[in-house]
């Protein structure tokens, strides 16, 4: 319990992800700490990210079947509706009333730093030893000169709209343009996506090609290596002119092309916080900032925009913050795009330099869980070393996402296939391609020639003592 101006052991900007796990990891460790949220708590993952998304791509799923049964297309309200029961039901752990349960005193404003350790809200000044800055992203927003500004949807706004737009033009390439482009194609609108490099370029190339194909089948247009250089307003909506020279008609524009740092107000520079040339608040490995008294996690630092990382960035950083450790955070981070196929990765993938590295690849039409599903789009595939230890791996298909748990816990603890290898696999589950490629593995190690020597040695052994004991009975 705080009482009224009394100095705080840790400061909190900002109620989402970061925010949240970093005040009750602190309120936990029992330090005095007060939370400031100039909106509401949850955050983007909340309200406009995490949860909306994947409620609507859920549904979206759903449509998609009862449309090839039955020809029917649910209403675009109905599944509105979803999102928001989605997000009700979650709301209450991420609200004010939890945060206060857990001892973390919640103020509501846009705070500011004055001067170190004291920080002002709406006002009112507020005394801290040590501060967490974790105010997040907004959407970046590219001008398209003539584009009429109430045209511009971003994922800030999606979720707002009264009705599905019947042509809408997403303008990025990444995990936000093939989530959001799937499913709102998959709910009937005419979607096409404007991409200046190509669809997911960070990850394995044949996932990106899968989900590619997939989006494709769902009746998504990919303009790949192509920008929008204008646009003039049209009685529907707007006229779009691609550097190509073609035109393409749209009735909402999507801005999916990346969040930015959202620091301004917050007056950094009064309390020596540092900041990258994109805007990001510059952390160590401990999730110090340039002032060793303030902390920084989430979105608003340089690292992977995910709320698992968020969250976990934000629980080191208040456990180093208040109790004095030294704890680093991990550099294994798993990431998956909710896409059909999924595609989830962690660690070395094709994608990234993997030279001198097996790659050790099943099809999924080889895992009896996606033939019995007739899913067998998808591919499990390892990158290992010359020892076997597991580097990383890139999955594709169904629930990709939960087999991607144990390839982390592999990449993180150094584990090689012969582990994997050696763990019994529940069947018939889509962890069977991470098991088969393991195993695939461990063969493929097996039939080396030093190894092979050493078996036909052991064999040899085992024969001549059979037979000099058979002949002692
Ligand atoms: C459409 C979409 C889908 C996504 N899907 C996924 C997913 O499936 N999986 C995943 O891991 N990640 C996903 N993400 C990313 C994820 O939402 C973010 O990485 C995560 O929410 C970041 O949390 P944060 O706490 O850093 O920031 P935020 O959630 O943005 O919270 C920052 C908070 O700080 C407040 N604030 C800012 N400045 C101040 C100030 N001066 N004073 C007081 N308060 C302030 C803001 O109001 C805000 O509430 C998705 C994002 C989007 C946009
Ligand atoms: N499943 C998930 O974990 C998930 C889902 C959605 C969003 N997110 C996170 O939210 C963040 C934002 O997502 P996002 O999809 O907006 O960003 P992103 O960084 O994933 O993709 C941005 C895309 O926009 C393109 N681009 C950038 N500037 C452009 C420009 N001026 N014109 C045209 N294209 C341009 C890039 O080439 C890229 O294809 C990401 O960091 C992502 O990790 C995560």
């Amino acid at each position: 319990m705080i009482v009224k101006h009394q100095k705080v052991d840790l400061l909190v900007v900002g109620g989402g992800t970061a925010g949240i796990v970093g005040a009750m990891t602190a309120a936990g460790f029992g330090a005095r700490t007060m939370l400031v949220e100039q909106s509401r708590t949850g955050g983007d993952c909340l309200w406009t990210g995490c949860v909306p998304s994947k409620t609507l791509l859920s549904a979206a799923a759903h449509a998609a079947t009862i449309r090839t049964l039955t020809g029917q297309s649910p209403q675009f309200a109905d599944v509105q509706k979803r999102i928001l029961a989605a997000i009700k039901t979650i709301e209450p752990v991420d609200s004010p009333q939890a945060l206060e349960a857990a001892g973390v005193a919640v103020v509501k404003g846009a705070l500011t730093f004055l001067a170190p350790g004291v920080a002002e809200v709406d006002g009112e000044r507020h005394s801290f030893r040590q501060a967490l800055v974790a105010s997040g992203g907004t959407p970046r927003i590219n001008v398209i000169p003539g584009l009429a500004e109430n045209l511009v949807l971003t994922s800030e706004t999606v979720w707002e709209i009264e009705r599905l737009p019947e042509r809408l033009v997403i303008v990025g390439g990444g995990r936000i343009a093939c989530e959001l482009g799937q499913a709102l194609a998959r709910l009937g609108a005419e979607v096409s996506l404007v991409i200046r490099s190509c669809l997911l370029p960070q990850e394995d190339p044949e996932a990106a090609m899968l989900v590619k194909s997939s989006l494709e089948s769902d009746g998504v247009k990919i303009l790949e290596g192509d920008v929008i250089t204008s646009a003039e307003s049209t009685p529907r909506g707007t006229r779009l002119r691609l550097m190509n020279g073609k035109t393409i008609e749209a009735d909402k524009v999507l801005m999916a092309i990346g969040r930015s740092p959202r620091t301004g107000g917050l007056h950094l520079e009064r309390v020596g916080v540092d900041l990258d040339a994109g805007g990001h608040i510059v952390t160590d490995a401990r999730m110090r900032t340039s002032n060793p008294l303030i902390w920084a996690a989430g979105d608003v630092t340089a690292n992977p925009q995910f709320t698992h990382l968020a969250g976990v960035h934000a629980s080191v950083a208040a456990a180093n913050a208040v109790l004095g450790l030294q704890r680093r955070v991990s550099e294994t981070v798993p990431r998956v795009t909710f896409t059909s196929p999924e595609v989830a990765a962690v660690g070395l993938t094709t994608a990234a330099k993997s030279s001198g590295h097996r790659i050790v690849s099943v099809s999924h039409a080889h895992v009896d869980r996606a033939v019995a599903e007739d899913d067998t789009t998808g591919f499990t595939r390892l990158v290992v070393n010359s020892r076997g230890k597991v580097l990383g791996g890139t999955i594709v298909g169904p629930r990709a996402g939960e087999a991607l748990a144990e390839l982390t816990l592999a990449v993180q603890k150094g584990l090689s296939t012969s582990d994997i290898a050696g763990t019994t696999h529940p069947y018939p589950t889509y962890s069977d391609g991470v098991w088969n490629a393991a195993v695939m593995d461990v063969r493929g190690r097996l039939s080396s020639p030093v190894t092979g020597k050493a078996l036909s040695a052991l064999l040899w052994g085992r024969r001549r003592w059979l037979d000099i004991s058979g002949l002692r009975r």
